[in-house]
């Protein structure tokens, strides 16, 4: 996938953009606050169908209006087009695609996959398991076809236990959900688990370059505790959950730890290596998704010289050379820009302008 076209109206410090990236490298350079991340932002919104910041009551739309637009005219692998829109005011979303009648936020993320790296990428081996299960799901969603209908049948009946479970309902009421969890969360760890081991097959290549032959190894842990199935272990934390208040265990307490050479990333590696760490396992996903699906999803980079010294930069951005598809990353100075990008378009922003260098 690539943008062919991106336009956006009243997005943050942006009155109006009307840019045409390259199919590969787009490298975007500008002051502290000239509106780098906020048009990393309008791609991801576009392709996530929301944002990756904070945005309180007025999600994103420039200070004085009422609303922002995005549009985007994507290409597809097979040379098809489509184009894709968000008109958002303070209280409605509305995505579209196409003519299409009805778009839903699905249809976007289908149409325009796309990963970040942020400044706080390190999160994903130093905090909660959220983060790790969200980069974890964000591959299975687009490469095991499974995965997402059973994923929202799970969380539609762990929604209705866990209501049961608030309101105290009794035993049987409680229990009366269990066959539907069950089934589907067999089909959300199956498809988990065939997507990591995918994973892992193209991992090593990747890192032994970056971060030299340690091993680098992801543990995957399903969310619920024992050998004996899913099913097992609802009935045997029956009592704790009614005293919790909620289901305490299952696909949604999933998590993958990453470790290297049997030591913690989080506490074996520096910041600069974390990002580097967690940098190569998103292309590692990006190269999965091309290989399993014929689709390269777009990458976005915040601030890819951010905590990382001249090796590191030069080492990351021929690997992500190599990955190849459409990639944007900013850059406070052109400086900072590493050599091994070779032919790349230049965009420069400022006080919310963007230009073509
Ligand atoms: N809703 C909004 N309306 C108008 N301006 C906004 C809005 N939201 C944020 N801004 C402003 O947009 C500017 C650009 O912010 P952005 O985070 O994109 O900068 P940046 O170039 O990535 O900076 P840095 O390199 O420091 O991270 C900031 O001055 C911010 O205050």
């Amino acid at each position: 996938m690539h943008i062919q076209r991106l336009r956006l109206q009243h997005f943050r410090c942006f009155e109006f953009a009307d840019i045409e990236p390259s199919h590969g490298i787009n490298v975007i350079t500008g002051d502290n606050a000239s509106g780098k991340t906020s048009l990393l932002e309008a791609i991801f919104f576009l392709g996530r169908g929301q944002s990756f910041r904070q945005s309180g009551p007025r999600p994103a739309i420039r200070q004085g209006q009422d609303a922002f637009t995005l549009n985007g005219d994507i290409g597809v692998e097979d040379g098809r087009s489509h184009r894709i829109g968000i008109h958002r005011t303070r209280n409605r979303i509305v995505f579209k695609r196409d003519a299409q009648a009805e778009t839903t936020r699905l249809d976007l993320i289908n149409t325009l996959p796309l990963q970040l790296v942020d400044p706080n990428v390190h999160r994903l081996l130093e905090q909660g398991p959220r983060f790790r299960r969200h980069f974890m799901d964000w591959g299975v969603f687009h490469v095991e076809h499974a995965f997402f209908p059973a994923w929202r049948r799970y969380r539609r009946a762990l929604r209705q236990r866990n209501r049961a479970l608030k309101a105290r309902l009794p035993k049987k009421d409680i229990i009366a959900w269990d066959a539907e969890l069950v089934r589907n969360a067999e089909v959300v760890d199956a498809s988990r688990r065939a997507y990591i081991e995918h994973l892992y097959r193209g991992l090593p290549e990747r890192t032994n370059r970056l971060l030299g032959d340690e091993p680098v190894v992801l543990d995957y842990t399903p969310g619920w505790r024992g050998d004996d199935g899913f099913g097992m272990a609802l009935a045997s934390s029956l009592d704790q959950d009614q005293r919790a208040g909620f289901t305490q265990q299952g696909p949604h307490r999933a998590d993958l730890r990453i470790t290297i050479a049997s030591a913690s990333a989080r506490d074996w590696v520096s910041r600069g290596q974390q990002k580097v760490l967690t940098t190569a396992l998103l292309l590692v996903q990006a190269q999965l998704l091309q290989q399993r699906r014929g689709l390269r999803p777009v990458l976005l980079i915040d601030d890819l010289a951010a905590e990382l010294g001249p090796h590191y930069r030069e080492t990351l951005a021929t690997e992500i050379e190599a990955v190849g598809g459409q990639c944007f990353m900013t850059f406070l100075e052109a400086s900072l820009v590493p050599e091994g990008l070779g032919d790349v378009r230049r965009f420069h922003v400022e006080h919310g302008r963007v230009a073509a260098v």
